[in-house]
């Protein structure tokens, strides 16, 4: 039986796109499953003046297509209380705490709290702060914050970040959320790694050529050009979450399946990184913005035409690059990385691009030449793996055969399958930090990051586009052709081959 948790929630920026869109439905998600129960409240705050009513209208609005009866969505809404007031103001928290203490009592939380900060990071210091001095921070139970990206935009801004949360907050007790360590898949990479010999013992140089992380999406800024164009692609997704995802195929075996010791050995992978001069650093990144395109005879905005963006703006929507890490295991192998918006479809996914077998036993009987194995790791929408391998095509003759062996979840199990949100906030209330970005993660991600948007910001040729739906500038493949490689998925080609790109 599911034993439920207790705590009390406050959710700074209650009103706005983040808690509507992400947190409502996973405590919601967790209320279903019983995680929740009885003894949780939240309270939402925003400068916004709403009533407690009005609060539960917009919080069952929010999980109005999740499956639920009438009464089990208003017992979930009845747990939220609103306070209205600026963080700023030092009254809000003498509210907070007031309100907080009634809840607390009310629903036997055992003096658990969990802080929610679905705010921009101008605001954490003094949201921290006041936290500590209006003792709304009691040390009866476990108290715990939660903070969203982008965690700075700079290593030095990050650091004044971390420290201004240091003053308050232990490491153990910030969670630092970069919602792709919630994702199923990528969970899955430690147990495709670690569970299976025939993998772990090729994890390494001597058998892997290189490594393709692609993490495309279709959609393009959408609403949130003014959020982005002080970001980019390096910022947006880089930095944080192909990093993430990077530090978990390369790590080496940590000694326990643990916070402690995977923590450990990602850093050591990120720290092996090679910190790239400026000069290298555009020899080994490029980027791109997306213009004008015609796709399936719908027409698309270009970049610069998009709501809250310049006319003349550099921001990139594409960044790729090549990484490289200086330690026994990898040496030699190239670590290629690319994201952007606008591209032809979404696709998270790592090829695991496996060396070619040095002589070709079949040279005589074929002129088929064996395909390289590519173990692909399908992140999303589809979920699974799949393994490229050679067989022999079936008949007279012998002819080799490109095979792939494949699995994916099923649509049953995928819809079941949590939401990467909803884990994390479990993650939360257990005190399990694995699925989280920490400190040390964070400014080595940003040292290796500065170099490459410093490089940039310097560099005035022209940028360089690429076509709303399609796979990046050209430059991207060049990247790769100047190693003799390529990159293993090309979803254009397909799309071109039909003429996606002419209707
Ligand atoms: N939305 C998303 O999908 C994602 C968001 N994030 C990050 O999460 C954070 C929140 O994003 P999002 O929800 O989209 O942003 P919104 O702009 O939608 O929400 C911001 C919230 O902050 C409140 N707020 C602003 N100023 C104050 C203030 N002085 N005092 C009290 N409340 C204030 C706003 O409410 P009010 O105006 O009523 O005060 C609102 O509730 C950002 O850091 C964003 O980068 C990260 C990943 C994804
Ligand atoms: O963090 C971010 O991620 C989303 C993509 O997330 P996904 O789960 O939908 O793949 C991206 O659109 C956004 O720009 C970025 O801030």
């Amino acid at each position: 039986m599911t034993e439920q948790k207790q705590a009390l929630f406050t959710i700074f920026g209650a009103t706005g796109d983040l808690a509507k869109r992400k947190l409502y439905p996973s405590l919601f998600r967790l209320f279903k499953k019983g995680e929740l129960a009885d003894n949780f409240a939240v309270i939402g705050t925003a400068r916004r003046q709403w009533t407690d009513s009005f609060y539960h209208e917009v919080v069952l609005d929010s999980i109005k297509d999740l499956m639920h009866s009438k009464t089990e969505a208003e017992n979930f809404a009845s747990h939220f209380y609103y306070q209205s007031h600026d963080v700023n103001d030092a009254e809000h928290y003498v509210n907070l705490k007031n309100l907080g203490e009634r809840l607390k009592a009310q629903y036997k939380t055992a003096g658990n709290q969990v802080f929610f900060l679905a705010m921009a990071p101008q605001f954490f210091g003094v949201i921290a702060e006041h936290l500590k001095s209006e003792n709304i921070l009691t040390g009866e139970g476990f108290e715990r914050i939660v903070i969203e990206k982008p965690f700075g935009n700079s290593y030095a801004t990050a650091k004044t970040l971390n420290d201004s949360l240091s003053k308050v907050f232990t490491e153990e007790q910030i969670f630092r959320i970069d919602h792709y360590l919630g994702k199923e898949m990528i969970q899955s990479v430690s147990a495709v790694r670690f569970a299976n010999p025939i993998f772990e013992s090729l994890w390494n140089n001597r058998h892997i050529d290189n490594v393709q992380i692609t993490f495309a999406e279709f959609i393009g800024v959408e609403e949130r050009g003014g959020y982005y164009e002080t970001s980019g692609a390096l910022k947006d997704m880089i930095q944080n979450h192909v990093l993430q995802v990077l530090s978990l195929i390369a790590m080496e075996k940590p000694e326990k399946f643990d916070e402690a010791h995977i923590v450990k050995e990602k850093v050591k992978a990120l720290k092996a990184m090679r910190q790239y001069s400026s000069q290298e650093a555009l020899e080994n990144f490029i980027r791109g913005q997306y213009i004008a395109g015609k796709f399936d005879g719908e027409n698309y905005l270009g970049y610069r035409e998009e709501d809250s963006v310049a006319p003349d703006s550099r921001t990139e929507t594409f960044a790729a690059g090549k990484f490289l890490i200086d330690n026994e295991r990898w040496a030699g192998v190239p670590f290629y990385v690319r994201s952007g918006k606008r591209m032809t479809e979404k696709g998270t996914r790592i090829n695991i691009v496996f060396k070619k077998e040095a002589e070709n036993l079949f040279a005589d009987n074929c002129d088929d030449q064996p395909v390289q194995n590519v173990l692909t790791i399908y992140i999303q929408p589809t979920e699974g793996f799949s393994l490229s391998v050679n067989g022999k095509a079936a008949g007279q003759g012998f002819h080799l055969e490109p095979l792939r062996l494949s699995f994916r979840h099923d649509s049953e199990f995928l819809g079941n399958s949590p939401e990467a949100y909803e884990k994390l906030f479990l993650d939360v209330l257990n005190g399990d930090g694995t699925n989280f970005s920490h400190w040390e993660e964070a400014a080595r991600a940003w040292e290796l990051i500065d170099v490459i948007r410093e490089a940039w910001d310097g560099d005035t040729s022209d940028m360089p586009t690429y076509t709303a739906r399609s796979m990046g500038p050209q430059a991207a493949f060049d990247l790769l052709k100047k190693d003799g490689n390529e990159w293993a998925w090309q979803p254009d080609l397909w799309y071109k081959e039909r003429g996606y790109y002419e209707k």
